[in-house]
C-alpha cells in the first residue's frame, strides 16, 4: 500500500490541507491605521517565497545604494518589477534598469498573491522592492511618497530575523509607536496611514530558523504610476 499512488480522494485531502483559504489566515491588527497582519505566511510559503527571492536576487545582485547626501545606506537592495527603486548622487527614484544596467526581474507569483490577498486594490504592484538587513542594518524614519498615487497602500513582507519596527506620524517627530515585525508577517500601509513615517530602529540577529545565518528581508510591494 504504502508505496502506491494515492488513490483521487487521497489526493483531494492532501490538497484541503495544504491549500490555504482566506478564513486560514490572520486577522489584522490597526496600528496608527496601519494593519499588520502577523504570521500570514506560514513556514512552507515563507521557504518557497526565500527560494524565489535566492532566484530573484541571483538576476539581480543586491547593492548598497548611496543617499544623496554621499553615506551608503546600511541596507542593501534590490527589485523586481517594472520599476526597481534607486538611489544615488542624483537623488530617490524609480528606474526601470538595475544599476547594472538591466531590467529587473519579473514580480514573482508567490510575492504577487499577497499582494492580491490585503491590499484591496484593483492594480498590480509595479514595484518589489527587497531590503536585505544585515547585523547592524536600520532604516531612518521616512515617508514613501516616489509613487504617483497615494491612494494604493505600500504592502510589506517580512522574513527571517525581527525587525523593530517604528511608525510616527504625517510630519516628521512627535511621539510613536514601535513593534516587532516577525518572519512571515504582512503590513499594509495604507488609507489614511498611507503616508505615515515609519522606519526600521534594529534587527535582533538570530531569531529566525528560516536564515540561520542571520538577516532581514523586506519586501515592499508599490504601485509606481
Ligand atoms: O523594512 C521594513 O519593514 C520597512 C521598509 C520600508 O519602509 C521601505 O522600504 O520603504
Ligand atoms: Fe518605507
Amino acid at each position: 500500500m504504502g508505496l502506491q499512488e494515492p488513490s483521487p480522494e487521497e489526493d483531494c485531502v492532501k490538497m484541503t490541507e495544504t491549500a490555504k483559504d482566506a478564513s486560514d489566515r490572520p486577522e489584522p491588527q490597526e496600528i496608527r491605521g496601519f494593519l499588520h497582519y502577523p504570521g500570514w505566511l506560514d513556514l512552507a510559503e515563507q521557504e518557497a517565497l526565500l527560494a524565489d527571492l535566492r532566484d530573484l536576487v541571483a538576476h539581480a545582485p543586491l547593492f548598497s545604494p548611496m543617499t544623496p547626501y554621499g553615506k551608503p545606506m546600511s541596507v542593501r537592495m534590490t527589485s523586481a518589477g517594472r520599476f526597481g527603486w534607486v538611489s544615488d548622487r542624483r537623488g530617490y527614484r524609480y528606474s526601470e534598469t538595475h544599476p547594472e544596467g538591466m531590467p529587473w526581474p519579473e514580480i514573482p507569483a508567490s510575492v504577487l498573491r499577497i499582494w492580491e490577498g490585503v491590499s484591496g486594490s484593483a492594480r498590480a504592484p509595479e514595484c518589489c522592492l527587497v531590503n536585505f538587513y544585515g547585523e547592524g542594518a536600520r532604516m531612518g524614519m521616512h515617508q514613501d511618497r516616489d509613487e504617483s498615487d497615494f491612494g494604493e497602500p505600500v504592502v510589506s513582507v517580512s522574513l527571517g530575523d525581527d525587525g523593530l519596527f517604528r511608525i510616527g506620524n504625517e510630519t516628521r517627530g512627535g511621539k510613536t509607536q514601535s513593534l516587532w515585525l516577525r518572519s512571515g508577517d504582512v503590513m499594509v500601509m495604507g488609507g489614511a496611514a498611507r503616508l505615515l513615517y515609519h522606519g526600521v530602529d534594529r534587527i535582533k540577529p538570530g531569531t529566525s530558523p528560516l536564515m540561520p545565518k542571520g538577516g532581514r528581508i523586506n519586501l515592499t510591494l508599490r504601485v509606481v504610476t
